[in-house]
């Protein structure tokens, strides 16, 4: 969900609510390496060099940055942001300078705003797709960012581009065209003869992927022959999507804008966070063997002069990489896109990443990656993404954010955060109907905002908090593991989640509270993918009431128009306007949830225009909301007609009564 970024597929797997994670991503590569040895960072260089064959590193390691970061060059010309005289003065290729509205603004999320200064990067002749809209600055705290140079409405796309490159996650291989990343139609996709891995629409699209694939084809055969067991027949999308880099930058000439703008992505190579250092190891490891690389001089022809290159590209990569994610935010792959790799993350982020597959977009242009404002931006603001799931509490934001990224995020959201933020949020113990903050092990004197009562059941809060977590992780592992039955995996994952939800309820957890919300969504998730096989009024209002339980707990989280929450939305109000297998409606009824009969069907079409809405602002105006947006506005319609039915309807059954009491 991720929107935002979602960088390598370690994070994937961490990404619990919206983030299918595919199980094969590093985990192909633990497969395959797991006699290899993890040594720390300084060591990687040399254990790539002997997985290469060549025993000891016997090349001089140029540990040289393959471009000149502008974090790395002196600056001698740093002015405040917004400085309007000096700034008018840089020179500034390719770009607007900004306009003379601008007041000294600084960009969201730094605390000491006042502090803050940015300056233009020059982007020599690079990123042309940048929009005059936007520049490109660096800021003393955040490196380069993203910045408007005009104001930008909440719903505006900002920035569309076709990635670099993009990948699909192993289990939709056969589900997605590897070219355009469009879902299988009913008349199927169609698969490459010679490696039976990757899946086309049709031949314009095999055309089009056959500048990678001519490469990947072999590559991939050739791992599949000496893999060791059938569940890792395929690498991991990262090692597929480091690969096709490589080819790519091989193809179009170290020197082409191309291959620079990946080397001006950066890389945290120098401060690799020790948790990082064995996935990067197992990742450089994968890919050589991926590549064929037997001996350091194998590196030369992707322009990697040495181990040293490789594990530097392996940082930009992880820490660049977006997730791709299908027009309903479904993770299915990753891609690289280096111009929109600017965007720095704040977790009130003012804009999110899309792909929205708007009607009208050609499949040569798809997958086309939006950048979307989600909020009004003023001129001068800083556009900022974010790289986390933003429903989670800050611990576990701040903990992705360190691990991969490296930075300690210092948005308002973690330096001020509420009193009583929803994500880690308590029921008053007396039930006045406020809340209070989740206790912690190291603080657990908590009190209800409103009427002062004190938490009570604190170590049953810590208890429940901690299974739901467990059971979390557990039930998302047998949600994607491998080797059980589709059938199987669901019914065990759904029976966790039956049983921990009560139990984080009762202990006074709020919908938006974390476990609880994350165990909502899977459960929704869960009880959808079984609804095939099992509707039944039954089954279907428990969806519902599922579906809007979590759209309760998404709502004190997430901005409206937010594309999970029109996403969850636009699921709610789909699920409210399934036909009733068998409707209950009866005066009894009346005040259950979900309704039956017409008023069930109108608050299906209230959810639906809500839903609009928000997808309007989450996926784009210009996009009319992409897929789902058009999917959303066809079942408005189409409710509209049932409704006027169901109206004209009653209205004849009233006026023949009428007519028939007359003539009695
Ligand atoms: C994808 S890059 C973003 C662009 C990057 N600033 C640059 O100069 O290329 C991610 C890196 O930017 C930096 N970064 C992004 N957001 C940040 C934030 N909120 N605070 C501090 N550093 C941030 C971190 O170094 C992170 O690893």
């Amino acid at each position: 969900m991720s929107f935002g970024k979602l960088k390598s597929a370690r994070k994937a797997k961490e990404f619990h609510s919206y983030v299918k994670p595919d199980g094969s991503s590093l985990s192909d590569a633990e497969g395959l390496t797991a006699s290899l040895n993890t040594a720390p960072a300084s060591d990687s260089t040399e254990q790539i060099e002997q997985l290469a064959g060549s025993g000891a590193n016997t090349e001089p390691d140029q540990m040289q940055h393959t471009s000149a970061h502008p974090a790395q060059t002196p600056r001698t010309d740093e002015v405040p942001y917004g400085s309007l005289a000096e700034e008018s003065q840089e020179v500034q290729p390719d770009l607007k300078p900004a306009p003379s509205t601008v007041p000294g603004k600084a960009p969201d999320g730094p605390v000491q705003r006042n502090a803050e200064t940015t300056t233009p990067v020059p982007l020599n002749d690079c990123h042309i797709s940048l929009p005059a809209s936007l520049q490109i600055r660096e800021s003393s705290r955040h490196g380069r960012g993203i910045y408007t140079n005009t104001a930008l409405q909440a719903g505006t796309v900002v920035m569309s581009i076709v990635p670099h490159v993009s990948v699909l996650s192993t289990s939709y291989l056969d589900q997605h065209c590897s070219a355009c990343a469009a879902s299988a139609t009913e008349s199927g996709l169609k698969r490459c003869p010679k490696c039976k891995t990757v899946y086309y629409c049709d031949k314009a699209c095999q055309d089009r992927d056959w500048a990678w694939h001519k490469h990947e084809c072999s590559a991939l055969q050739t791992w599949a022959a000496s893999a060791p067991s059938p569940d890792v027949m395929i690498p991991s999308d990262a090692v597929r999507c480091l690969g096709r880099i490589l080819w790519g930058s091989q193809k179009e000439g170290p020197d082409s804008t191309w291959a620079r703008e990946i080397r001006m992505m950066q890389s945290n190579r120098a401060s690799v966070h020790s948790s990082s250092v064995e996935d990067h190891t197992y990742l450089a490891h994968s890919l050589v063997r991926y590549l064929g690389v037997r001996a350091p001089a194998d590196l030369q022809p992707f322009s990697l002069s040495s181990a040293s290159d490789l594990v530097d590209l392996i940082s930009r990569f992880t820490t660049n990489t977006f997730t791709l994610t299908s027009a309903s935010l479904s993770p299915i792959g990753i891609c690289v896109a280096p111009t929109v790799a600017f965007a720095n993350h704040s977790c009130s982020p003012n804009a999110v990443i899309v792909f929205p597959r708007a009607q009208g977009t050609p499949a040569s242009k798809e997958p086309s990656l939006n950048l979307v404002a989600l909020r009004d931006i003023a001129p001068g603001k800083e556009v900022r993404i974010s790289y986390v799931d933003t429903t989670l509490p800050k611990d576990l934001r701040q903990k992705e954010l360190t691990e991969v990224y490296n930075f300690t995020c210092q948005c308002k959201l973690c330096t001020k955060p509420p009193t009583v933020d929803p994500r880690e949020s308590l029921w008053c113990p007396k039930k006045c109907g406020g809340t209070c903050p989740l206790p912690t092990e190291e603080d657990n004197l908590f009190r209800c905002t409103k009427c002062g009562a004190g938490v009570t059941n604190v170590d049953a809060v810590l208890d429940a908090a901690r299974i739901g977590q467990e059971a979390l992780d557990k039930a998302t592992s047998l949600q994607f593991r491998g080797e059980l039955s589709l059938r199987s995996k669901g019914y065990n994952a759904t029976q966790l989640t039956t049983n921990i939800i009560p139990i984080l309820v009762s202990t006074g957890l709020t919908p938006s509270a974390h476990p609880l919300l994350a165990m909502t969504r899977l459960h929704q998730e869960l009880l959808i993918a079984s609804l095939p096989t099992s509707l039944s009024q039954e089954s279907l209002d428990e969806v519902i009431r599922t579906a809007a339980k979590y759209n309760a707990g998404l709502q004190p989280i997430l901005p409206k128009g937010h594309p999970i929450r029109a996403i969850a939305l636009a699921e709610l109000g789909k699920l409210l306007a399934v036909d009733e297998p068998a409707s209950l409606a009866s005066p009894a009824q009346a005040s259950m949830f979900p309704p039956s009969g017409p008023p069930r069907l109108k608050l299906a079409y209230e959810s639906l225009v809500r839903a609009h809405e928000e997808l309007l602002v989450g996926f784009g105006k210009a996009n009319g909301g992409g897929h789902v947006g058009r999917d959303v506005r066809d079942a408005i319609a189409r409710l509209e007609k049932e409704i006027g039915v169901w109206t004209s309807g009653i209205k004849n059954a009233l006026e023949d009564s009428v007519l028939a009491q007359r003539a009695g």
